[in-house]
């Protein structure tokens, strides 16, 4: 069985993300020098947690560097306490490797053939050729150091642009499938982690720093968790090995982790959505940089141009799903599109949800019927209107009063974008409608600088102009 079989099936079989890492630092060896007594007490200080804990983790993480300082002791007790994790547990080698090819290769042998490792952490400094040794045998995967979780980290990690754990992640998921490389990403750096998962969707991160480090469970969870509720695993050590009744530890931090697994997963599914939304509306030309003059005469370096997606079938179903998912939560009894450029997508959102469909016309022609409202309706009846951006909110207000002069009610307005230049504001105050938004233009932003899609001046720039406007 490979490692992410291994931890697949472990955390199935017992629910958790949590992986407890064996960190020996005995007080009872203090002054201790005799091999034997150290050798004798590591391994059953390894076994007592092993034993209290192996129900409740999807991994163990033993460092290396915890049972080196005790010597050949202390490798010889490394050595017996991973042949005490069950077989169906992956066992993780924390050793944070990295040297030219041969001595790379040498790592390898002594991680997979003396200590057994599934899976080891890499450093990726070396470049591939250090990294591909780890890689050669059938089943092992390299967990690579992207973005760690100590103080200093972003002194050398943040360097650059894109900086430099960004870079490393989108240069090293190269080396391998994602069933042979993870990367390791501080729980501690929320902004990282989201990053790094705008890069990496399907690839699993080792996310150290939650517990004694202060690293934000929640918001680690909500930046790294895949939308299938998997993705991350949770290294912990002091707070179990440390804990007088390791098990409970274990156990509350599994459930902890798990409560906030739900919420996370919800989140992430909404966030999946968005990152494939702004990526295809940047990739087909829908959201332009340069200088645009808007209908409410203001400027703006940044346009959606959303009269486009027509022309775009899969980016127009993203759309369609995103305007039909909040038009299910809201009560009406018609769509009214606001013209022009929501038109298509509110005629489309109108037969798969199979609600009628009305609009109020811009302007109302001197021939035909001469309608300022196009389709059927009744007086009394509730509209709520779908329109593509908001930017003052004037198009959607003078839309509104089309439709309540018809005697029509409204109360809500779903836009694909919310510019956040006071539309929302102002749909409250002159016209008492709510703004629903299926994303906003700072959530583009992001997701388009997330995703290297924008370079960082045009996201500083745009993003100051909104500080302004
Ligand atoms: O919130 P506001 O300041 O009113 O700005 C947003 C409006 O501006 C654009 O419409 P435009 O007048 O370009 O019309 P179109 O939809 O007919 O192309 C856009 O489609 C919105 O309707
Ligand atoms: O305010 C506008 O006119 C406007 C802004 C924008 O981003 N896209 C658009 O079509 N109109």
């Amino acid at each position: 069985m490979s490692f992410f079989e291994k931890l697949e099936a472990a955390i199935e079989r017992n629910n958790s993300l949590l992986c407890v890492g064996l960190d020996p630092q005995l007080e009872s060896l203090k002054g201790v020098s005799d091999p034997a007594e150290i050798e004798s007490q590591l391994v059953a200080w390894g076994q007592r947690i092993i034993e209290q804990t192996h129900e409740v983790v999807c991994c163990y993480k033993p460092n290396f560097a915890f049972y080196e300082q005790y010597g050949l002791a202390g490798l010889r007790a490394l050595q017996r306490t991973v042949s005490l994790i069950p077989e169906g547990i992956p066992h993780l080698l924390d050793a944070k490797r990295g040297d030219i090819g041969s001595t790379a290769q040498a790592y390898a042998n002594a991680a997979y053939q003396q200590w057994h490792a599934d899976a080891v952490t890499l450093s990726p400094y070396l470049g591939e050729d250090s990294i591909k040794p780890f890689l050669k045998t059938e089943g092992k995967a390299a967990f690579i150091l992207c973005h760690t979780s100590n103080p200093s980290a972003a002194q050398v990690q943040h360097h650059g642009q894109p900086a430099l754990y960004e870079l490393i992640a989108e240069t090293s998921k190269t080396w391998g499938g994602a069933d042979q490389i993870g990367f390791v990403v501080g729980a501690t750096q929320p902004e990282a982690m989201a990053a790094v998962r705008a890069r990496c969707p399907e690839h699993w991160i080792l996310a150290p720093g939650v517990g004694a480090q202060g690293g934000d469970l929640e918001a680690a969870l909500k930046a790294g968790l895949r939308p299938d509720g998997k993705g991350l695993i949770l290294p912990v050590s002091r707070g179990v090995i440390a804990a007088a009744d390791p098990r409970q530890a274990a156990i509350e931090l599994r459930d902890q982790i798990n409560t906030l697994r739900q919420q996370a997963a919800t989140f992430s599914k909404a966030r999946s959505y968005k990152e494939k939304l702004v990526a295809s509306l940047f990739e087909t030309g829908c959201i332009k940089f340069g200088q645009f003059t808007l209908a409410s005469g203001k400027s703006s370096p940044i346009y959606i141009d959303l009269r486009r997606v027509i022309s775009f079938p899969a980016l127009f179903e993203m759309v369609v799903n995103g305007y039909a998912q909040l038009a299910r939560t809201i009560s009406y009894d018609l769509l009214a599109g606001v013209p022009y450029a929501a038109l298509p997508a509110t005629a489309v959102v109108a037969a798969r949800l199979q609600q009628p469909m009305i609009y109020p016309r811009k302007e109302v022609k001197q021939y035909g019927t001469g309608q300022a409202i196009e389709g059927a309706y009744t007086p009394g009846q509730t509209a709520v209107m779908l329109e593509d951006v908001v930017t003052s909110g004037g198009s959607i207000i003078k839309a509104a009063e089309t439709l309540q002069q018809a005697g029509l009610q409204v109360r809500d307005v779903i836009v694909l974008v919310d510019r956040e230049q006071g539309g929302r504001e102002e749909l409250h105050r002159s016209a008492n409608l709510t703004l629903h938004a299926v994303v906003t233009i700072r959530e583009i932003l992001t997701l388009l600088r997330e995703q290297n899609l924008i370079d960082a001046p045009t996201y500083q720039e745009v993003w100051a102009y909104l500080e302004q406007a």
